[in-house]
Order: C-alpha cells, then sequence, then structure tokens
C-alpha cells in the first residue's frame, strides 16, 4: 500500500563522505574515503556529496578533497557534489571535475560569523562569482541554509528569516536549496512552518532537508516534510558527523534509516538498502566509531542470524 499524498519518488543525498567525515579528529586515510565513496555510488545514489573544498585551516579533515576527486570510480548517473565557500574553492572544485557545487550560509549571523566567517549579506556576494563561474562551466548550483530550525549561539530562528536566505540563494540562480537542522532541534510542525515559509520564495520541489538527529526528531521531520511535497533529503550513511561549529550536535540522520523508512512507505529511492548497510559497517570499522543506524544495525544482526541458521548453527535459549 502506498501513501498517496507523498512523492512517489524521493532522491537521498548521500552526505557522509563530506558532512559525515569532516568532523573526524583523527585523518580519516585518503583510500578509505575513496572505498566508501565507490561503495555508495555502486548502491544507486544519484548524489553523493564527496568533498569540500574549504580553508584547510577551518576543516583540516576535508584537505585532501581533490585527491578524493581524482581517484573516485565515477559511476554514470552519480552527481559528485562538494561546499565551495568563495572562488578560491570553486576554481579547486572544478578542476577536481565536481558536478554540484555549494555555497553555505546561515540563517543567523552569529553562525554565519563562526562557520564561514563572515555575515550573511557578505556570504552571498561571495557566492555570486561562484553562482557565476558554475553557470558558465555547466555545473549544477545547490545551496545550503544552515541552522533554519535553531541556532547554537542565537536561539529561536524565525521562519521568515530562513526564507528571506532562500530568497537570496534563489536570486542567485541556485538550482536547489537545503533547509539544514544543524542541531538537530526541529520538530515536525516547526519543520513546516519552514519550508512553507521557504516555499513562498523558491518551489517545495527544489527544497531539500538536511537533518541532524541530535534530538532523536529527524525521522518525524522527514515524514512531516514529505507530506507537504518535499522530495529530497540529506542523510550520512550509519549517521556518522557532527558540525565543527556547532558543539554538541550529532550527525545526520542515518541514511539506512530513512532508507526503510521511505520503503516501508512505498515511496522509490533507487538506492539499495542492502549495499548501503554494507557501506555502513565498513565505514564504521573502518574509523572505529559506532553504528548509529538503528535499521543499520538490526539488519546486520538479521543477516548474521539468517547466516547462522543456514549453516546450522546451534541458536542459545
Ligand atoms: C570561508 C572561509 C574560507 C573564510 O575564512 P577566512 O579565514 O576568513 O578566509 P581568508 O580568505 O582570510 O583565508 C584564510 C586562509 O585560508 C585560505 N583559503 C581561503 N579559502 C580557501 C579555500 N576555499 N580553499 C583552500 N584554502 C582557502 C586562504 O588562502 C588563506 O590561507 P593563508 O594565506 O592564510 O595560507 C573559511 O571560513 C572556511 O573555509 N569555512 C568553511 C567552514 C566549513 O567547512 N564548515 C563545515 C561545513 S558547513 C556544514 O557542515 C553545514 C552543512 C552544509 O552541512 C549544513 C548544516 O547541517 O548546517
Amino acid at each position: 500500500m502506498t501513501n498517496s499524498t507523498l512523492p512517489r519518488f524521493v532522491e537521498v543525498v548521500e552526505v557522509g563522505p563530506r558532512d559525515g567525515l569532516q568532523n573526524e579528529a583523527r585523518p580519516v586515510p585518503l583510500d578509505i574515503k575513496v572505498d566508501l565513496i565507490d561503495r555508495l555510488s555502486a548502491a544507486g545514489f544519484a548524489n553523493v556529496e564527496a568533498a569540500a573544498f574549504v580553508s584547510p585551516k577551518w576543516v583540516p579533515q576535508m584537505a585532501d578533497s581533490a585527491a578524493v576527486m581524482a581517484q573516485i570510480r565515477r559511476r554514470p548517473g552519480t552527481v559528485y557534489s562538494a561546499l565551495v565557500p568563495n572562488m578560491k574553492g570553486m576554481e579547486a572544485a572544478l578542476a577536481a571535475g565536481v558536478g554540484e557545487v555549494v555555497v553555505f550560509s546561515a540563517a543567523s549571523e552569529a553562525f554565519a560569523q563562526k562557520n564561514i566567517n563572515c555575515s550573511i549579506a557578505e556570504s552571498i556576494e561571495r557566492f555570486r562569482p561562484v553562482a557565476e563561474a558554475a553557470r558558465a562551466a555547466g555545473v549544477k548550483l545547490r545551496g545550503s541554509i544552515s541552522v533554519a530550525l535553531g541556532c547554537p549561539y542565537q536561539g529561536e530562528v524565525a521562519p521568515s528569516a530562513v526564507a528571506e536566505v532562500v530568497r537570496r540563494m534563489a536570486d542567485l540562480g541556485c538550482d536547489s536549496i537545503d533547509i539544514a537542522d544543524t542541531i538537530g532541534v526541529g520538530t515536525p510542525v516547526r519543520v513546516q512552518a519552514v519550508f512553507e515559509a521557504s516555499a513562498a520564495v523558491f518551489p517545495m520541489h527544489r527544497l531539500a532537508g538536511h537533518f541532524h538527529d541530535t534530538y532523536g526528531q529527524a525521522l518525524a521531520n522527514i515524514y512531516a516534510a514529505l507530506q507537504l511535497g518535499v522530495a529530497s533529503f540529506h542523510a550520512s550513511v550509519a549517521g556518522l558527523g557532527g558540525c565543527p561549529y556547532a558543539r554538541g550536535a550529532t550527525g545526520n540522520v542515518a541514511t539506512e534509516d530513512v532508507l526503510y523508512l521511505l520503503q516501508g512507505l512505498g515511496v522509490e529511492t533507487g538506492v539499495d538498502l542492502r549495499a548501503v548497510v554494507e557501506a555502513g559497517d565498513f565505514i564504521t570499522r573502518a574509523i572505529d566509531r559506532p553504528n548509529n543506524s538503528r535499521a543499520g544495525k538490526a539488519l546486520l544482526s538479521k543477516w548474521a542470524a539468517e547466516q547462522g541458521e543456514a549453516r546450522g548453527d546451534a541458536v542459545c535459549a
């Protein structure tokens, strides 16, 4: 049975290699990053956020982004996206063959200063030549708006403040715009208010939900956004991540959990859940991190039990 009011197809953007790994204090070896991205591409994602061409002084973990982009196996049908804060990053991103660039600002002045060291208005001016270069190169342009549901420095953020940044990003020519709950404080009714305010200035079907799961609300928030017709969500394999400029924020909602939810709702994604669960198992072992996907862990246990049964292993009563 499908729910006829929900989108029939949802794009899940896998952000684990960037948002998931950017916060790791220990360097993640290049070959592990490349292996992870290749596994995720093979799982069928149409968009993998693979890199960030930001200052290595600000986010050292992303310093090898050009090498990552050079070594991945590019799957036809997958766009490899990367964060770009300015023209220096844009030049590097274009040289690396990025398919979509993500300019990122915030819905609060305080967070913009902490994350990109400038005001919201200054960030938009910095993005103008980036947008022009993207258009000239035929590369997609995505805008991302942090702290849209609450800010660790400012507190409450009004939906109208988010919509104002959406409007400015729309004016830049963004193809799509992410509404990000950086610290995972949003709840469904609030999420709907922010999307409704944003959709007054940019089409709902070109908005995406980027929910961190700090307060365990991300799946409920995705469902609330789906009901409004939002058809693109970001997720991080095994729920990896956090934000270096939002202390205490946990990772994105786990991709495996989102895929499991969508599968249950009869919504297509084109992504192979089993391959993502295996990628989550791979990366959490490789970097010695807990697997934060409930569905991922449950499926791994189920498959291990099924394999044991097939071998005729004794089962403890
Ligand atoms: C925006 C800046 C660069 C301003 O940083 P700044 O210090 O004001 O910039 P600057 O122009 O004075 O440059 C400082 C140094 O960085 C270099 N530099 C400058 N730009 C680049 C570049 N692109 N690539 C490589 N190097 C660069 C530049 O060349 C210089 O090097 P130096 O001369 O000192 O040797 C900095 O604040 C920055 O890189 N911030 C990025 C922070 C970041 O990546 N945060 C995490 C990602 S956002 C996120 O996770 C949120 C999201 C998207 O997931 C949604 C959500 O959940 O909220």
